[in-house]
């Protein structure tokens, strides 16, 4: 079963929102973006919501100890590093780690493997975000890494691609921020709803 990560969760309704839709993960951003959110926030929802779904930070260029005392401080199960992180990052944090790679162009199995991440994420480069675009990429380009077991799709995915995505791809987990929020920002149910019914028929075509 493809799993799903709802990213940019920034108050305790859309928390609830994403795990009784049947999210697999919500993603909290720590990084500038729109959807940041402050760790004592953070905090507080995590710990209303306990072991139900799975917590990600989202962390872009953050210094370890920074990262080191929000994990701690929030609860988070994983983080995921959506900057220029150098492979060694990796090891040092106390949980485990999402790494991003945006794509540029065919993805060479070589030099991603170099992190060594708990899951691969490969997301859209677009000038000026680090994330949370909300553009789709060539997903042509992940041809070399197909058939891995830990790899995360992410970029511009919606409703309407996800389940192309899901058949083409067969990732791991399906990652979504943009595709499911009011056109004025937040989540939207309806979305989040059918982009994760969206990813379980599609399943129904992937065993
Ligand atoms: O969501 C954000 O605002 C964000 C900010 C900084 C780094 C990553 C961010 N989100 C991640 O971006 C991708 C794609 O999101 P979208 O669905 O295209 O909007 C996804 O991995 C989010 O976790």
């Amino acid at each position: 079963m493809t799993r799903v990560k709802i990213c940019g969760i920034k108050s305790h309704t859309e928390a609830l929102l994403a795990c009784r839709a049947g999210a697999w993960a919500i993603g909290e951003v720590f990084a500038p973006s729109s959807r940041r959110i402050e760790a004592d926030r953070a905090a507080a929802i995590n710990r209303e919501l306990g072991g139900s779904v799975v917590k990600v930070g989202i962390f872009v260029d953050e210094k370890l100890d920074t990262m080191e005392y929000i994990i701690k401080t929030c609860g988070l199960d994983m983080v995921q590093l959506h900057g220029q992180e150098p492979p060694e990052l990796v090891a040092e944090l106390p949980v485990p780690v999402i790494k991003c790679f945006p794509v540029k162009g065919p993805v060479d199995p070589d030099v991603v493997k170099r992190w060594r991440p708990w899951a691969y994420l490969f997301d859209t480069v677009v000038e000026g975000h680090s994330g949370g675009s909300g553009v789709s990429f060539n997903w042509d380009y992940l041809e070399a890494v197909l058939g891995w077991d830990n790899l995360i799709l992410a970029g511009g995915l919606h409703a309407g691609n996800v389940a192309a995505a899901v058949k083409k791809i067969r990732p791991l987990a399906v990652d979504v921020s943009s595709g499911v929020e009011f056109a004025e920002g937040g989540k939207d149910p309806q979305k989040v709803s059918r982009f994760i019914n969206e990813v379980r028929e599609a399943d129904k075509d992937v065993t």
